[in-house]
């Protein structure tokens, strides 16, 4: 069912898109008037179809050069419900579909089932700026079907959604049996994909704080999602970073004193470096990415503090027994974060697990031969799967000339639910739900033995 001209040209008033319908369908030749649902869609297909890029470079490259804030805003807002809500949207649309129409297509029409069920958007734009969007995107044969199919949705979504279970749909079948083997509770977890995390910032000492936030630790403070961090005063002249409270965990359990040679092996983008460096140690902040060791050397800049930046893999660099206190925020699946960064639910595959764990244990090889005599480590990893942490840690464990240095209730009163039985720390963006959670987080400490 295609609109008639007619409705095209109410729906058109109606929401005060101009025309811009090309004289040659099927060719995308002109600027999209549309700016919003075309970022989303270039986003999206650019993150699961052609690129498998994550949200932040997807977005980038789809953005154009003049985008209008708002149109930025609204589309990320359209990209994440795709991400978090993704399981539940292809379920809703599946009945409708009596085969399946090109990749493209069914994100257009998943686009647009996120709009009419999700984020309020009148139905009748939802249609219109999807069908717009097929005919765009050289996908004029479909416009029919993706009219229909939304029309649909319109009218049966709401009472199909209701016996749908969102939670067990909204995360990959892989990661829901790891998450309960681990025995973390997945319906739990996914349930946070409906809230916006809130902001932690980490203040230098004696900054002054703005308004509005709440205090979590000494120097860690909460504000809500929707601040705007670079116009809160003191951002411009460096007085604080953003960091969620977990993320600050590792180096604040690192304890570095005044003076200590520190090596923070995994830098960038260097939230743990400034804590490092806030302790006083003198650090070394080794990253392999020279875009990213740019962007670590931009906000050590912005805050004013110094540490030796090296552009290296940490896993072949030339020390031996040489730093204090080591820090391995090693790379890992993430999928701790997922609820600030819902790609890595989908980005992230089981069979490429391994040769994360690989990587890592190859980092944590290198690491001990760094560190001095008596000298300590912390190992830590944004992910909750077993593998790249708990079972990380008793590999580490078993290694020779290495000792475990469990975590202790006193060294993390105002957290002690994540101190494990082993002396580890595990978080989970479950914790502290009722002031809006963390990240998930697994942190163990050794030392190198004498
Ligand atoms: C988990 S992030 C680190 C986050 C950082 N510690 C912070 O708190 O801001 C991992 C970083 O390690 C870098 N990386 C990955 N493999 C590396 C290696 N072999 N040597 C050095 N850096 C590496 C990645 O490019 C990425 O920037």
């Amino acid at each position: 069912m295609i609109l008639s001209k007619k409705s095209y040209n109410f729906l058109k008033k109606d929401i005060s898109i101009k025309n811009h319908l090309s004289s040659k369908e099927n060719i995308r030749s002109d600027r999209n008037n549309d700016p919003t649902r075309q970022i989303a869609f270039d986003t999206v297909c650019q993150i699961f179809d052609w690129k498998h890029l994550p949200l932040e470079t997807a977005l980038k490259n789809a953005l154009p050069v003049d985008v209008d804030q708002r149109d930025k805003a609204a589309a990320y807002r359209l990209i994440v419900c795709i991400l978090r809500k993704k399981g539940t949207l292809e379920a809703l649309v599946e009945p409708f579909l009596k085969r399946s129409p090109p990749q493209q297509v069914s994100w257009i029409i998943l686009l647009g089932v996120a709009q009419i069920l999700f984020l309020e958007t009148p139905v009748h734009a939802a249609i219109y700026t999807s069908v717009e969007l097929a005919r765009h995107n050289g996908f004029a044969k479909f416009t029919g079907l993706v009219n229909a199919v939304l029309r649909r949705i319109s009218e049966n979504g709401p009472s199909i959604l209701k016996d749908l279970d969102q939670n067990r749909l909204n995360i990959p079948a892989w990661l829901w049996k790891s998450w309960n083997q681990a025995g973390f509770n997945p319906r739990q977890l996914a349930t946070l994909l409906d809230s916006e995390p809130p902001l932690d910032m980490h203040f230098k000492t004696n900054a002054t704080v703005p308004e509005g936030g709440v205090q979590l630790m000494n120097n860690h403070w909460r504000y809500s999602c929707h601040v705007k961090v670079e116009q809160l005063d003191g951002y411009q002249e460096g007085q604080f970073w953003i960091q969620d409270i977990a993320a600050s965990l590792p180096a604040y359990l690192l304890n570095v004193k005044e003076n200590e040679k520190v090596a923070d092996l995994c830098a960038a983008p260097g939230g743990k470096t400034a804590q490092l460096i806030q302790a006083g140690g003198n650090v070394v902040a080794v990253e392999k990415k020279s875009i990213r060791l740019k962007r670590l050397k931009e906000n050590l800049n912005r805050l004013q503090m110094d540490a030796v930046l090296v552009l290296g893999d940490a896993g072949s660099l030339n020390y031996q027994n040489e730093f204090d206190a080591i820090l391995l925020d090693a790379p890992c699946s993430a999928t701790g974060i997922f609820r600030r960064h819902p790609d890595v639910l989908h980005l992230k595959k089981e069979n490429e697990i391994q040769s994360l764990v690989k990587i890592q244990r190859k980092l944590i090889g290198a690491a001990i031969g760094y560190l001095k005599k008596g000298g300590r480590l912390v190992y830590s990893v944004c992910s909750l799967q077993r593998s790249e942490a708990e079972e990380q840690a008793e590999f580490f464990r078993n290694l020779p000339g290495v000792r475990a240095l469990p975590f202790t209730q006193k060294e993390i009163p105002f957290l002690t639910e994540a101190l494990t039985e082993e002396g580890w720390i595990r978080t989970l963006p479950s914790m502290w739900q009722e002031k809006g959670g963390m990240d998930g987080f697994f942190i163990a400490r050794f030392v190198k033995e004498d």
